[in-house]
C-alpha cells in the first residue's frame, strides 16, 4: 500500500541545508494502523507531507499502491492526494461558510463527481460518522468533536486507499477525543488503512504499530498489541 525506500529530504534555504529526513524505509500494509510519533522537529510533519504527496523526497522512491511518487509533477501529485488520501488535521480546515455536507462534498467536487451523486455520497459519510442530522450546519454552530467528524467524513468520502491523519485529537477535550478514537478504532476494523501522527502515547497505543522518529530517523518500530516486542532499529 506504501512503500517508502531510502527515502531522504533535505530543505535548502540560500547556501544552508538542513537534512530532514535520512533513510526513512518502511511499508505499510492495506488495512494497518499505524501511529507516527517523536518529539518536536524530529521530521514528522515533513514525513506526513511527503506520504500526503503535498511534498516529495529529495532522495530515495515512495510508492503508494504500486505507483511511484517520488518523481510526479504537481498536476499528478495533485489527482494522487485527491483520489487516494483522505487527510485529517488537528484543525479541522473545514471551510466556515460552507455546510457540513458542503464541506464533505469538496473533494469529489475536485474530482468533478456530478452534484446528485456528490450530494448522496456526502449524507452518507455524514451517517457514518453519526451526523447526517447536522448536515445543513456550518462548523461555527459545531462542537469541536463533530466538527472534527465533518473532518473524518470528508476525508473517508471518495474511499482513498489511507487515511492519513495529523494531531486529529490535538485540538479537542478529552471526551471528544474518545469519540474521535473510538470512530478511527471502527474505521481500521472495516479494513481502512490509517497512518496517524500524535504526540499522545495513549493514543498512540491504539494503533497497532507504532514508529517512533528522532532528528529524521526511525528508531523504532513495534508492533505491541500483536506481541512482537519493541524493534530498536
Ligand atoms: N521549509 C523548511 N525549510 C527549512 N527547514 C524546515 C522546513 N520545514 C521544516 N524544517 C525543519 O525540519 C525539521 C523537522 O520539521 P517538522 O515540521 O517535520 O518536525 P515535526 O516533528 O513535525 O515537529 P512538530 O511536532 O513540532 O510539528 C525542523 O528542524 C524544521 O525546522
Amino acid at each position: 500500500m506504501i512503500q517508502l525506500t531510502e527515502v531522504c529530504k533535505t530543505y535548502h534555504s540560500g547556501k544552508l541545508h538542513v537534512p530532514v529526513l535520512q533513510n526513512i524505509n518502511f511499508h505499510v500494509k492495506q488495512g494497518e494502523y499505524v501511529a507516527i510519533m517523536g518529539p518536536s522537529g524530529s521530521g514528522k510533519s515533513t514525513l506526513m507531507n511527503i506520504i500526503g504527496c503535498l511534498d516529495r523526497p529529495t532522495s530515495g522512491s515512495y510508492q503508494i499502491n504500486g505507483k511511484e511518487v517520488s518523481q510526479m509533477e504537481d498536476l499528478e501529485l495533485a489527482k494522487v492526494r485527491n483520489r487516494m488520501i483522505g487527510f485529517i488535521f488537528q484543525q479541522f480546515q473545514l471551510l466556515p461558510r460552507l455546510s457540513a455536507q458542503k464541506n464533505v462534498e469538496l473533494p469529489l467536487v475536485y474530482a468533478g463527481i456530478s452534484k446528485g451523486k456528490r450530494s448522496i455520497q456526502a449524507v452518507e459519510a455524514l451517517r457514518k460518522v453519526g451526523l447526517a442530522d447536522r448536515k445543513s450546519h456550518r462548523p461555527k454552530e459545531l462542537s469541536g468533536g463533530q466538527q472534527q467528524r465533518v473532518a473524518i467524513a470528508r476525508a473517508l468520502v471518495n474511499d482513498p486507499h489511507v487515511l492519513l491523519a495529523d494531531e486529529p485529537t490535538g485540538a479537542l477535550d478529552t471526551k471528544s477525543g474518545q469519540v474521535i478514537m473510538e470512530l478511527f478504532d471502527e474505521l481500521h476494523h472495516e479494513g481502512r488503512t490509517v497512518v496517524m501522527i500524535t504526540h499522545d502515547p495513549e493514543v498512540a497505543k491504539r494503533a497497532q504499530r507504532q514508529i517512533i522518529i528522532r532528528d529524521g530517523e526511525i528508531i523504532e518500530d513495534s508492533m505491541p498489541s500483536h506481541g512482537v516486542g519493541r524493534r530498536s532499529l
